[in-house]
This record gives structure tokens, C-alpha cells and sequence, in this order.
């Protein structure tokens, strides 16, 4: 035990231990089925798709249309997504085995740069949805002795369906805690320098790296309906400082360097300009060769592997298109992990300089 974590009360009398004096850092991401049958899809939709902050539809009008048509008919179909991109060495998805590599990576960061101050430090992770739950890994946390917690939505933008939902569930867990951590929440980094600089960086390498010129790239972000930014969400001015920035870091116009917003769900309009239509279109305008960047999404997923990777890629062949290329996100990259190690610093400071 390093000398700042004591107990608080001695041992010998009738009154609990309690460790303190550590400080935890949560990683906190969207969160993933367990497998990919009927009824693990089924739980896991159920759950995201119970959301208030994610489906903002009257519950009288959206409990009949999710129990009775969404989750009869959509675990199957994504089941067999999942199932297109899982990593069966591990037997879980994408999201999560990334966003365990980047909270293992972010402990080693933090260890090599100030072994002292590491030693106070716990780093872990949690899902929105699913397992590990956010309750259980904020209860670890106390248990080792976290009396400071730090929340980071590993969201680049905020929304409300990912990063708020994300804290929400922290804040629960908080209210049933007699003895609450003291809590900081991480801010989005939309134009934070070294996100975009290694947006940057990752781009120009994947483009070094193909053996075709894109004629133009695309900087997918997930939408969400447009009624939700109508209501005051951020996200879209967000997503479109990242695509400026972006494209004056990469000397691209945003004519060759195209924002677009995929994973449309449901009948409301999301933002546009679509993914999948924009795609399209291009392809049948003649373009023969296409990029997509996903900046939006820290860790690889099914919306990027899947949805860009499988379904975009066919719809930009089937409709004339030649050379497609998905571009990997940040992941636990060197530069995906100095975006996290940035943010984790700066956000402790006050409480611990790393
Ligand atoms: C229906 C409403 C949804 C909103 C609003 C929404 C916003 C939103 N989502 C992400 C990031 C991810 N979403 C992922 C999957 C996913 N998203 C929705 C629905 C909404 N998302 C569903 C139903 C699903 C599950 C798959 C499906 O059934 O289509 C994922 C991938 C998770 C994985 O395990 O790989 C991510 C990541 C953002 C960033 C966002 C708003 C900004
Ligand atoms: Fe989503
Ligand atoms: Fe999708």
C-alpha cells in the first residue's frame, strides 16, 4: 500500500475499515452484447433501447412498438452483425476488447510517466449497456480506497444519448452509495488539439498505406435525430468543428473531406447529409474510389466494422464504385491512447499531476 492510503478508523474497535486516498479513472463507452444469440441480442437491445435519453418517443407509443416489433425482429438480423465482426478469440465484440486495451494501456501510460503518483492511481472501465456495469466498477473502485473518481465518456462529442446517459448511470449508482466518491466528469474533446492531431496522423497513415488515391474521403459520424439537436443538444456543432478542424489539419476541403452521419434508426429524420446515401450517390456520379474516416467512435464497433466496413463497402461496389477502404478509429493506438492520456492528465490535475 503506498504511505496516502490509510485507513480511516483503526482496526480494533467495532467500527468498519475503510480505505481512501486512491484515485480511480473510469473509462466509460456505449456497451456490447454478451453473444450473439436471440436473447443476448434481445436483452442488450432491450436495455439501450429502454433509454429515455436515447429513444425519446412517449412511452406509451414506444414501449408497444419496441417489445412487440423491435425486439422480435432486430436481435436476429444484428445478432448475425455481431457475429460478422466478433473477436472469437475472446468470445466478446470489438468494443469491448478494445476499450479493456486502452484502460490497460492507459494504467501502463500512467505508471511509466510518474511511478509515485501511479501508485495511487486505479484505472478501469465500464459499459453503458451490458456488462461491466458501471455500478460494479465504481463499487470496485471505492472498495480499493477511491474516495476521487474520474468519469471519461470515451465520446469525442457529447450527446445526451451516450456521454449524459454514460453519467447518469454513474450518478445512480452514486445515490444508493452512503459514502459518495467525490466526482469529476471528463469533457468531450471535439477540437482538442491532440485529437485532431492524431486524427490527423492516423488518416495520412491509412492513405499512405493503400495502393489507390481516394477521390474523396468521408468523416462519418453517428447521427441522431434532428429533433434532439432542435432541443439543444450539441452534438452536431461538435461533429462539424471536428470535420473543420480535420480538414484544415489534412489541407482537405470539405468537398473532397465529406461530413456525413450514419446508423439511422426508426422513421424520424436523423441528421443528414446519410452515409449510406451520400455513398451512393458518389458512386453513382462516377467516383471510383472512396475512404471513410470514423471520427466519432474511439474504439472500433459494429457502426464502424460493420455498417462502413461490410455495408457501405457493397453499396459503394454495387453502384459502380472500384477501391473502397474503412479506416480503423483511434483505438489503443499510440496515438488513440496520447488522446486519452491527454485528457485523463489534464482533468486529475488539482487532485494529482501526472
Ligand atoms: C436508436 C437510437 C440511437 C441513438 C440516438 C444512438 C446514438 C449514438 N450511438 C452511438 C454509438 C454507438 N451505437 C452503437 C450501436 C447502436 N446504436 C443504436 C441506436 C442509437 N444510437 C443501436 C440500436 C445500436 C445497436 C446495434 C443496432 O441494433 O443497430 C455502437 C456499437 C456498439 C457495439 O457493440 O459495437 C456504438 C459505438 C453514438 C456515438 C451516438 C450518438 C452520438
Ligand atoms: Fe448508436
Ligand atoms: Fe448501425
Amino acid at each position: 500500500m503506498p504511505p496516502a492510503v490509510a485507513p480511516t478508523a483503526p482496526a480494533a474497535d467495532e467500527f468498519p475499515v475503510f480505505r481512501s486516498g486512491r484515485i480511480g479513472v473510469l473509462l466509460l463507452n456505449l456497451g456490447t452484447p454478451e453473444a450473439t444469440d436471440y436473447w443476448s441480442m434481445r436483452r442488450y437491445l432491450k436495455e439501450f433501447l429502454s433509454d429515455r435519453r436515447v429513444i425519446e418517443i412517449p412511452r406509451l407509443i414506444w414501449w408497444p412498438v419496441l417489445n412487440l416489433i423491435v425486439l422480435t425482429k432486430r436481435p436476429g438480423p444484428k445478432g448475425r452483425d455481431y457475429e460478422s465482426i466478433w473477436n472469437r478469440e475472446r468470445n466478446e465484440s470489438p468494443l469491448k476488447t478494445i476499450t479493456r486495451s486502452q484502460s490497460e494501456k492507459l494504467a501502463e501510460i500512467i505508471a511509466g510517466g510518474a511511478p509515485e503518483q501511479a501508485a495511487r492511481i486505479t484505472v478501469d472501465w465500464a459499459m453503458r449497456y451490458g456488462l461491466p456495469d458501471v455500478r460494479s466498477r465504481l463499487q470496485f473502485l471505492q472498495d480499493q480506497g477511491c474516495d476521487r473518481i474520474l468519469l471519461v465518456p470515451l465520446y469525442p462529442q457529447y450527446a445526451a444519448a451516450t456521454s449524459a446517459t454514460a453519467c447518469d448511470k454513474a450518478f445512480e449508482a452514486l445515490m444508493t452509495m452512503r459514502w459518495q466518491p467525490t466526482i469529476r466528469v471528463a469533457p468531450p474533446y471535439s477540437d482538442e488539439p491532440v485529437y485532431i492531431d492524431a486524427l490527423a496522423t492516423s488518416l495520412r497513415q491509412a492513405l499512405a498505406s493503400l495502393d489507390f488515391e481516394p477521390e474523396k474521403i468521408l468523416a462519418s459520424f453517428h447521427g441522431v435525430p434532428k429533433s434532439y439537436i432542435l432541443k439543444g443538444d450539441p452534438y452536431r456543432s461538435q461533429c462539424l468543428r471536428t470535420h473543420a478542424l480535420l480538414c484544415e489539419a489534412m489541407g482537405l476541403a470539405p468537398d473532397r473531406l465529406l461530413l456525413t452521419f450514419q446508423s439511422r434508426f426508426g422513421t424520424e429524420e436523423w441528421l443528414t447529409p446519410y452515409t449510406d446515401e451520400t455513398v451512393k450517390g458518389l458512386a453513382q456520379s462516377g467516383v471510383k474510389r472512396l475512404a471513410i474516416i470514423t471520427p466519432g467512435f474511439s474504439a472500433d464497433c459494429l457502426e464502424t466494422l460493420e455498417e462502413i466496413g461490410v455495408e457501405n463497402r457493397d453499396i459503394f461496389l454495387q453502384n459502380g464504385g472500384e477501391r473502397f477502404a474503412a479506416i480503423p478509429c483511434l483505438n489503443d493506438t499510440p496515438e488513440g491512447m496520447a488522446v486519452i492520456a491527454h485528457v485523463v492528465r489534464r482533468e486529475l490535475r488539482g487532485w494529482i499531476d501526472i
